[in-house]
């Protein structure tokens, strides 16, 4: 890419500026990013407003992004994608680079409404971006080189890590870590009733549980122990946890597990044939 020829600089643009969008944005800028070399393209005209004033970005419509900015991240609803290439398709060439969050939409879905030899990366963040610690899965399309890849990967490595995939696992990788934290939120939530059941304040329950999940998920990532191990450690022979591990058991929670992650793969893949 050269930057005459992209006439675009090295700007990034943002098309849609919704959860995701945002928690990116907020990571870019405080990655060193500039409301200078930023621009956000986001439809509502109220979002857009609250994005300007918090971030200090301009705010503009898809075809001016597209002349700031060199690399275009689309991090709109899989849904809204036909639309939204359609508005790309006379103002986007092979001198910008395309990296769409989009869950389930296909690099050759993207590639095949706009212009022959445009660069796609394929990417699943997750929103701890908002506290640089995403987990980003990135994927090639078929006119996307090493650089392009490598541009993308710095670009989302501001937030968090990053990881290079084979774009046949990112209906997987949507369901795993781009949905995940959802999961996690949603035990959490579970473990506060369970406190509240026990007659706790809903404060002290809340501060014992997030704690512990800070706790536990540097253990995950730092110990180099297997999660096996690590609970095994905490499940003392006739103690309590083995009698709540008996009760998760038995209520099937390690196959809803199992069953919901896959239920989400196959909605990224019905998402993406879409269109
Ligand atoms: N929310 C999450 O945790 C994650 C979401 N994603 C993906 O990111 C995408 C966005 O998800 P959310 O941020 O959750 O959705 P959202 O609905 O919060 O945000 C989408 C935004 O795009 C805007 N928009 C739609 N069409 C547009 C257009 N043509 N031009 C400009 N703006 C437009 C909408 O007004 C909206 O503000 C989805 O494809 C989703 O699969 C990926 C990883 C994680
Ligand atoms: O729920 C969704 O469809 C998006 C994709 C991954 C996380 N949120």
């Amino acid at each position: 890419m050269t930057e005459d020829s992209a006439g675009a600089g090295d700007g990034i643009a943002l098309i849609g500026g919704g959860k995701i969008g945002e928690a990116l944005l907020s990571g870019l800028l405080r990655g060193g990013r500039t409301p200078g070399d930023t621009v956000v393209s986001e439809k509502h005209p109220e979002r857009a407003a609250y994005l300007a004033e918090t971030y200090g970005v301009t705010t503009v419509d898809v075809a001016e992004a597209a002349a700031r900015a060199r690399t275009l991240v689309l991090a709109i609803k899989p849904q809204d994608i036909d639309t939204l290439l359609a508005q790309l398709a006379p103002v986007i060439g092979p001198d910008h680079l395309l990296v769409s969050v989009a869950a389930g939409i296909t690099t050759t879905r993207i590639e095949r409404a706009l212009a022959d030899g445009v660069p796609v990366v394929r990417c699943m963040p997750n929103t701890p971006a908002l506290v640089d610690q995403a987990m980003t899965a990135v994927s090639a399309g078929a006119h996307a080189t090493d650089e392009h890849v490598a541009t993308a990967e710095a670009m989302l490595g501001v937030v968090g890590r990053v990881v290079r995939v084979p774009e046949s696992q990112l209906d997987a990788v949507t369901a795993l870590s781009g949905s995940g934290p959802a999961y996690f939120f949603f035990l959490v939530e579970a473990m506060i009733d369970a406190g509240i059941l026990l007659g706790l304040p809903r404060t002290l329950a809340a501060e014992l549980i997030v704690q512990t999940a800070v706790g536990a998920a540097t253990m995950l990532r730092d110990s180099g122990e297997h999660p096996v191990q690590l609970r095994e450690a905490v499940t003392s022979p006739g103690g309590t946890t083995i009698s709540a591990i008996r009760e998760l058991e038995a209520h099937g929670v390690r196959a809803a597990l199992i069953a919901a992650i896959e239920a989400a793969a196959v909605r990224s893949a019905v998402l993406g044939a879409d269109g």
